[in-house]
């Protein structure tokens, strides 16, 4: 049976499949998958024990800046498909990748929580979309970040 594609990290093609953070055929990765929540991207991950960022109860800050990157080129691809109209499909999805990321971390993000990613579409602008996350942990707001992202040229 085929499997069922529905995360945006699905729709990217296999060559397009190995980002350490968000390829689903990177089989030592974070393989994150993010979906849409009404007009917000979501993305629920539960990061291993062994990502402690200096002391053993706290999530290493790259782990995070990661996650936010990789939620954030899902959500320009998404929002960019949806504004030219199409569904995704490994054939349509655009590909994105990070020109700018900016992270700010406000909170020690605690280590066996649940994070979840919400991404927001900041501006689209042709090739350039900016969007805009919240990592969040037990309820608080742990990291913002906000990540301009650029369409790759040969997938125009
Ligand atoms: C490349 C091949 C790999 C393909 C892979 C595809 C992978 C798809 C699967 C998903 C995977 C996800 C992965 C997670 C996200 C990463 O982690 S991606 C990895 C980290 N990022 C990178 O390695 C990107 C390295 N940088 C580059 O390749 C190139 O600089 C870029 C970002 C593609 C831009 O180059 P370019 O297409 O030649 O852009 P260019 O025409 O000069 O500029 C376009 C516009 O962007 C603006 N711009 C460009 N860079 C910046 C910047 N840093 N700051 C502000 N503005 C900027 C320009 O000013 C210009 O603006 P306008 O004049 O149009 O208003």
């Amino acid at each position: 049976m085929e499997d069922k594609l529905e995360a945006f990290q699905d729709f990217y093609p296999d060559d397009y499949s190995h980002c350490y953070g968000c390829g689903r055929l990177n089989e030592h990765g974070m393989q994150i998958k993010s979906y849409w929540d009404g007009e917000e991207s979501v993305c629920r991950i539960h990061p291993r024990d062994y990502y402690t960022g200096g002391m053993k109860h706290i999530v290493y800050g790259g782990l995070i800046a990661s996650l936010i990157d990789c939620h954030a080129a899902g959500t320009a691809a998404a929002a960019k498909i949806k504004e030219l109209g199409q569904e995704m499909t490994r054939e349509t999805m655009p590909r994105f990748v990070t020109a700018n990321l900016n992270v700010n971390f406000k909170a020690p993000t605690p280590i066996g929580a649940e994070i979840e990613l919400r991404g927001k579409v900041l501006e689209i602008k042709g090739r350039k979309v900016t969007i805009g996350v919240d990592l969040i942990a037990e309820g608080v707001v742990c990291a913002e970040g906000q990540a301009l992202m650029i369409q790759v040229k040969e997938t125009l």
